[in-house]
């Protein structure tokens, strides 16, 4: 038995023994009173046991340590939004789709629920708490962005006081319980080696096994659930002759289905992701809530000096890994963490800490231009805009106006002034703007990873919402990758992150985007822990390189499920995008494509086309087949003219600096002599062509919907905006495309200097 997952440090944790697997507070004993130091804030009274999907366990009386109240913080992503929010908000493919009730969506967001703060929650002291003062003497606890000379021992002295006295009591119930389940398991459970008896004899008349075990009965559900996965672990030995793995794999969903309330639809989905054993630490652990974070606003504060403020206000913490050097874990709170001084001054915000990790993956660099897809409440917004020091540009997009007013309201308080709030569905990105050094599409997504924050999910996810979801996901990751500017001189990033961690929310929306994009590759998402996405799982086959992409679940990190993925976008977006979509999955390469082991194509997963090409062999082939060139030397020779009119040269006196005479040599090339460079350069030179053009105009950065009255008008300022330049209609593989558009260079970027 270890310690309560709220004192578990967040970041990579042991292996996964079933023995630390949390056991359900259900099942603890009454806590031993005795050798507690009691604490006046700590209040103990007897609780009455519920069944993990939320029912009460009838019958069951055992007590377990009561928890301390921690008052509720007006979480930052619930203020100001209203579960009732219009669909009508969220445009575009959103209608009827069940979305994670958006509070909770984003693990990401800051919607701990702090009256979850159980004093039971505290135990364990084990190695991975940072708490000995030989480690705060190395200066362990704090990152190395701070300085560790001035670590001071007064700054955590008050702290680990409070924390050791808090791990005493914790140890004592957490032997308590872990004596009780010994005993328990030696008294239920089969003695190791012999073949447990699972699977039951009587059948009914349709062939079907009776179950006999009355799915009430909670603590037989869960010997027999740890008895089949034993069995599934070592079936050559264990399995009952003439029984099939399916056989004990079926009656393990059943199992977990009425011990944790999960539809079976769901269940399943989620039991094909993992071997047995890890199924049922994922769903134990969905169980107990993740440990309480909060992230330092470096805009308005050190974590050193916000550890030292809150500390002298009673708050017990440490910081959140050596991961991390904003994030602090809280232990216990005295003052509602939501309402401090320093809260309301903008120090911190609530953050669930796999929040950090799409930022993270995300790197934004100072002075970059940077969209933020989907960014409502703003936790990844502010963080964004901390990591560039408010310098640059962050476009924060929401689709939902109410969030938005949220997104706003974060971002004041936090003293983020590099931000301008919009109210598009991201779907219309680029052709709201384009050109971004770095977008983050946190998507809207089933939640699957942040159960333990909403139970509901466990029920309300239907057939339908893992197609519609997926679908509005792959339109969501095409529109993020066309906005950025794949020249960026410090960027040309796109990170694609969701609170799920199911295969269509996650490596089946990457592969689609590799198909549709194959001027997009997977890298490295830079972040220190996390296991690889999936490349084959359940007769899926996915691109190699999405073991770049990153997982997280409950039961190895500690944290919210979460999946993390980064693209580096190295060239232009495909003229004939549009159409490769209509023609997808004809014919080519399958080079990003994925195919079923059967070697089928699969629905989202297999498609197009063009074979990925480097920078470096760019010149091999025209991928897109897109390119006019005899078009693209008339855009370059206009704007080499344009040029010399500007510097006072007559353009017909003198030959363009490019060398090309007025009437394009290129013109006079043969098609077969061209050199394929000329391609390269063409796509190099045509945004600045349009610059010439006087395309980019000044506007109004749209809140096309205003946000928030006062608020919105902090925020939204005036920027040139991209504009599209229609170019005519031109020959693709021998069909008539549709008039395309091509992205401008926008001369209001502020760059880099
Ligand atoms: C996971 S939440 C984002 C959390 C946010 N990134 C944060 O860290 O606070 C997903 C968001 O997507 C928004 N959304 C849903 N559909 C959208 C669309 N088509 N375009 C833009 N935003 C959308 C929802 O309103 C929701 O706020």
């Amino acid at each position: 038995m270890g310690k309560g997952r709220r004192m578990i440090k967040q970041g990579m944790p042991a292996p996964l023994d079933e023995s630390k697997v949390t056991r359900k507070r259900k099942d603890a004993p009454p806590a031993p009173e005795a050798p507690i130091k009691k604490r006046k804030t700590v209040t103990k009274a007897p609780k009455k046991s519920a069944k993990p999907n939320g029912a009460e366990a009838g019958g069951r009386s055992k007590a377990k340590p009561v928890k301390k109240v921690a008052p509720k913080p007006p979480s930052d992503d619930e203020v100001s939004f209203s579960d009732d929010e219009s669909d009508g908000d969220l445009e575009n493919g959103m209608d009827g789709v069940n979305v994670t009730g958006l509070d909770a969506l984003g693990s990401a967001s800051e919607s701990e629920d702090l009256d979850e703060l159980e004093a039971d929650d505290f135990g364990g002291s084990d190695d991975d708490v940072m708490d000995s003062d030989e480690e705060l003497k190395k200066g362990k606890m704090w990152s190395d962005d701070e300085d560790d000379d001035e670590i001071e021992e007064k700054l955590t002295a008050a702290n680990i006081e409070g924390l050791s006295r808090k791990l005493d009591m914790e140890r004592a119930i957490e032997e308590a319980e872990a004596q009780a389940e010994l005993e328990e398991a030696q008294m239920q459970t089969n003695i190791a080696g012999d073949r447990p008896k699972v699977l039951e004899d009587d059948e009914d008349e349709q062939g079907r096994p009776i179950t006999n075990l009355e799915t009430q009965d909670l603590q037989l559900l869960r010997t027999r659930l740890s008895d089949t996965i034993r069995v599934l672990d070592d079936f050559k030995n264990l399995g009952e002759e003439g029984r099939s793995r399916a056989e004990y794999r079926a009656q393990m969903l059943k199992d977990i289905c009425a011990y944790y309330g999960y539809s079976h639809f769901l269940a399943d989905k989620l039991l094909d992701l993992f071997p047995a054993r890890e199924a049922f630490a994922f769903f134990e652990a969905n169980e107990t809530p993740r440990p309480i974070v909060i992230r330092t606003n470096t805009l308005r504060s050190h974590r050193r000096e916000l550890a030292q403020s809150l500390i002298n206000r009673g708050v017990q913490l440490e910081p959140v890994g050596k991961w991390s050097k904003v994030g602090l874990q809280i232990f216990d709170a005295q003052v509602p963490l939501g309402a401090t001084p320093e809260y309301l001054a903008g120090h911190y915000i609530l953050q669930a800490a796999s929040s950090f990790l799409p930022v993270m993956a995300l790197a934004p660099q100072e002075h970059e231009r940077v969209l933020d897809m989907a960014a409502a409440p703003g936790g990844k917004t502010t963080h964004i805009a901390a990591l560039m020091k408010n310098t640059g540009c962050v476009f924060a997009n929401d689709a939902s106006k109410d969030r938005a007013k949220g997104l706003i309201g974060n971002i004041h308080r936090l003293g983020v002034k590099n931000t301008v709030v919009c109210n598009y569905s991201a779907l219309e990105f680029p052709k709201v703007m384009g050109g971004f050094d770095r977008v983050l599409l946190d998507a809207p997504c089933s939640g699957t990873g942040v159960i333990a924050k909403d139970a509901s999910v466990k029920t309300n996810k239907t057939e339908q919402d893992f197609m519609k979801l997926p679908h509005l996901q792959k339109q969501l990751v095409l529109a993020a990758i066309d906005s950025v500017d794949h020249a960026s001189k410090t960027g040309g990033y796109i990170v694609y992150s969701t609170c799920s961690v199911t295969l269509e929310e996650n490596e089946q929306v990457v592969q689609y985007a590799l198909n549709k994009r194959p001027n997009v590759k997977l890298v490295d998402t830079g972040l220190v822990f996390g296991k690889e996405g999936f490349t084959r799982i359940g007769g899926k086959i996915f691109h190699p390189s999405m073991k770049m992409t990153r997982r997280y679940y409950p039961h190895s990190y500690n944290v919210d499920g979460f999946f993390v993925a980064k693209f580096k976008k190295f060239g232009p977006t495909p003229a004939n995008a549009v159409l490769a979509q209509g023609v997808a999955g004809n014919n080519k390469s399958q080079s990003n494509g994925a195919q079923s082991s059967n070697g089928t194509q699969q629905e989202g997963e297999i498609v197009d086309n063009a074979p990925i090409v480097d920078d470096e062999n760019e010149d091999e082939t025209d991928d897109f087949g897109g390119f006019d060139d005899e078009e693209d030397q008339m855009y370059m020779d206009r704007a080499e003219r344009a040029k010399l009119r500007r510097k006072g040269q007559n353009p017909k006196a003198s030959a363009p600096a490019n060398g090309h005479a007025k009437s394009s040599p290129k013109k006079e090339q043969s098609k077969e002599t061209k050199s394929k460079n000329d391609k390269v350069d063409a796509r190099d030179v045509a945004p600045a062509v349009v610059v010439e053009e006087k395309k980019v105009t000044e506007k109004k950065i749209k809140a096309k919907k205003p946000v928030a009255g006062d608020d919105a008008a902090a925020v939204v300022v005036t920027e040139k905006v991209t504009e599209k330049v229609k170019k005519p209609s031109k020959k693709v593989n021998g069909s008539s495309t549709a008039a395309e558009t091509k992205p401008v260079k926008k001369s209001g970027k502020r760059k880099s200097t």
